[in-house]
């Protein structure tokens, strides 16, 4: 593996003595802006829990403000891995050292200093989608945009990169705003890397993934192997939740049955007379096609980016159209989901 390689590794018993002084050789440095842990203590009042944004199951996050030759402070999200995460802290340098896009979130720096494994991301002052979902504030037309910057974002993920990169664990809490309410994916310590154009099957470290397992699909579950439609699943699931503000769990039969019954019962009340026919038709469809049981019948994102461009821009001529923005969507649509016997 690409870090591994340079020896950026945790520190393992039988590592020489040497082995500190090669830790971080240049070509990592030269990526990646490496923070003294002095810097870090002094931005996050020596890691003040009051200073604490979100947590994981590997880390925890604080907001900082640090401080560039007496330049005005800039704000910033830390995190600092605790014991069982220093994979999970290689990992996520490790690919965030290579992606550059808008709706990828920004690495700025990492810190390794003995025990200490930190992260220092350009702060989303919007924080978290689930946020916003919880408190119901977020428009239609907005809720379709952030859609769409997300499925751009695993567009990238997937073909925009030198390797393939597969998320894993995407759901409404490792999608981040920014200051323009713009989506950024983030979280991506157990993301995995596919081959240089169509990725294939690949192992992942389950336990790594279980705190978000509930945006997984559920035949890889049993198989522990993953493809880029594995995100494409994660990714219907997170439209679903999107548009009825609710959380699916898809590996109880009760939920099963719950999605038996038309979609458009359980839109949130919100929305729901703000959904141009046309547009939910688009929508509803690529929602649909991502959560096909089979793998192969699922969209890539570029596919799902490109329909989500489709409903906005019919959602907006339906809005010039009709002055009100008032619709009244008269489809039934259920979501087939062929849920295997042996999965449940
Ligand atoms: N760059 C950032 N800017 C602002 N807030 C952030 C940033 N990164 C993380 N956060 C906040 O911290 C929370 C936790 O982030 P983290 O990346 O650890 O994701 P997680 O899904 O909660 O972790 P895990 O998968 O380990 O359970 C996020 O949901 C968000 O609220």
């Amino acid at each position: 593996m690409f870090l591994s390689c340079l020896g950026m590794c945790c520190p393992k018993p039988t590592t020489n003595t040497n082995s500190s002084t090669r830790q971080f050789p240049t070509v990592i440095e030269e990526l990646c802006h490496q923070f003294s842990l002095a810097d870090l203590k002094k931005a996050t009042n020596n890691f003040d829990l009051n200073r604490v944004i979100g947590s994981g199951i590997f880390s925890e996050v604080y907001k900082g403000y640090l401080q560039h030759n007496g330049a005005s402070a800039y704000t910033v999200a830390i995190k600092r891995f605790n014991d069982q995460g220093c994979e999970a802290f290689n990992k996520e340098i490790e690919l965030l050292c290579q992606l550059r896009h808008p709706r990828c979130v920004s690495l700025l720096g990492f810190c390794s200093y003995e025990k200490e494994k930190i992260l220092v991301y350009e702060y989303m002052f919007n924080g978290s989608l689930d946020k916003h979902l919880q408190d119901a504030e977020l428009s239609w037309k907005k809720r379709l945009e952030i859609c769409i910057g997300v499925a751009s974002g695993l567009h990238y993920l997937h073909t925009g990169a030198k390797r393939s990169i597969f998320h894993c664990v995407l759901g409404p809490s490792k999608i981040l705003l920014d200051d323009h309410m713009e989506p950024k994916l983030a979280g991506f310590c157990v993301s995995v890397q596919g081959s240089r154009f169509k990725s294939k099957q690949k192992q992942i470290n389950v336990e790594h993934a279980i705190g978000s397992w509930i945006y997984l699909a559920t035949e890889y579950i049993m198989d522990v192997t993953i493809t880029d439609k594995w995100d494409v699943f994660s990714f219907g699931l997170v439209l679903l939740v999107v548009v009825c503000r609710r959380t699916y769990y898809l590996l109880t039969l009760t939920e099963k049955e719950l999605l038996e019954n038309p979609v458009e019962e359980k839109i949130d009340p919100i929305i729901k007379g703000k959904i141009a026919p046309d547009c939910w038709q688009v929508f509803v469809d690529v929602m649909a096609n991502c959560l096909k049981y089979e793998p192969d019948e699922r969209p890539t994102m570029g596919e799902v980016e490109v329909q989500l461009q489709l409903a906005l821009s019919m959602q907006e001529q339906a809005d010039i159209t009709n002055s009100n923005c008032d619709y009244t969507l008269l489809s039934k649509t259920t979501i087939p989901m062929e849920v295997k016997q042996n999965v449940m």
